[in-house]
């Protein structure tokens, strides 16, 4: 599944409504004072967090929203009816930014959470608010004003619960092609992935839990090497890390160091997230050697270390329950 994670849309406030020139015409009142209504505002553009959404993906489409236009004023002083607002429904974990100046106009993170982007214009002013006393009859309204218009970008940071990591070539996007149906392209060269792949695994509970499989990370990362902020931004909001290392390299532990520092080096240290320590490829491994490093790991982290193979499909489950284990023990202690 390709993941878009970034959009630029534009969002235009409904044009209030024109103010009416009328006059009251009754039977008995010869000459009527003013009575032309004011017109009703425009409607406006609200975004509106929707948990059931899971990427931007809809907008590569639709980049234009519009709210309704506020109808005009009627006569006997009948204001125009309001246009009607434009709800636009956006993934939670949404920031929105003025794509212009950059600011932050919020981040939608509670499902049901609103946020107002573009306001509807007003509605003018009817011909009944010029009487004075020097003109009894007014000939002149006021026109509706145009609604707000704005260029958002709007960025997700995944919500995925589970996100793997590891340097480029650790067997990320293999693992998750195996656990999900996500079929993300798989190459025995680095920086193979460059955006996000979401997976959904399914829990034994019959839910979907999204899994993403980060693009590789490498020194540097938290400094902006490689497409380093990228990465860490989709970490942050994952619960729980798979830490993939490739078993059948010498510097197995200096790979996990170099992760880990990178982590660390993040302004909000991600390295205290829950992590679980995998070896893989243990199939192109010797079962000594293999022990050996796992033993090497263990030692050095002071936390277990599990074993798999992503492409012979070995250790996967044992895997998967110890995923669904921590995500339970983290939703008993929220
Ligand atoms: N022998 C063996 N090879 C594996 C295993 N898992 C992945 N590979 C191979 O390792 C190479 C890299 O795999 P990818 O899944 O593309 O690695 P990645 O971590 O997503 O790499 P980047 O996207 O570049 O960060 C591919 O040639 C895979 O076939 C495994 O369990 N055993
Ligand atoms: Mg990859």
């Amino acid at each position: 599944m390709r993941f878009i994670d970034q959009v630029e849309i534009k969002v235009q406030g409904g044009q209030g409504g024109d103010g009416m020139v009328a006059f009251r015409r009754e039977k008995y009142v010869p000459a009527g004072g003013p009575a032309g209504g004011n017109g009703g505002p425009g409607g406006s553009v609200i975004l509106q967090a929707n948990p059931e959404l899971q990427t931007l993906l809809d907008f590569q489409y639709i980049h234009v929203f519009q709210a309704e236009n506020g109808q005009r004023g009627g006569p006997k002083n009948r204001t125009g009816a309001a246009g009607l607002d434009r709800c636009v429904e956006v993934p939670c974990g949404t920031s929105v930014y003025d794509a212009l100046s950059g600011q932050l106009l919020g981040d939608l993170t509670q499902p049901g959470q609103t946020l107002l982007v573009a306001a509807g214009g007003k509605g003018g002013l009817g011909n009944k608010h010029f009487l004075s006393n020097r003109n009894r009859a007014p000939e002149h309204a006021l026109p509706g004003l145009p609604g707000e218009e704005r260029l958002l970008r709007l960025e997700l940071k995944l919500l995925a619960d589970v996100g793997i990591i590891g340097l480029p070539n650790a067997g990320k996007s293999t693992l998750i092609s195996v656990l999900s149906a996500a079929r993300p392209k798989i190459a025995d060269y680095p920086f193979t992935t460059l955006i996000p792949n979401l997976g959904v695994v399914a829990h034994p509970s019959g839910d979907g839990v999204v899994f993403a499989d980060i693009p590789g990370l490498i020194e540097g990362a938290h400094q902006g090497v490689g497409l380093g902020h990228d990465f860490l931004r989709h970490i942050e909001r994952t619960r729980l890390l798979i830490h993939l290392i490739d078993g059948t390299s010498d510097a197995f532990l200096e790979h996990y160091r170099i992760i880990q520092s990178e982590l660390m080096a993040h302004p909000s240290d991600l390295s205290g997230k829950p992590q679980l320590l995998v070896l893989n490829k243990c199939d192109a491994m010797d079962p000594d050697c293999l022990q050996q490093r796992a033993e090497c790991l263990e030692q050095e982290t002071q936390q277990s270390v599990l074993i798999i193979s992503a492409v012979a499909k070995i250790g996967l489950d044992p895997l998967l329950q110890r995923v669904w284990q921590n995500l339970e023990k983290m939703l008993a202690q929220s």
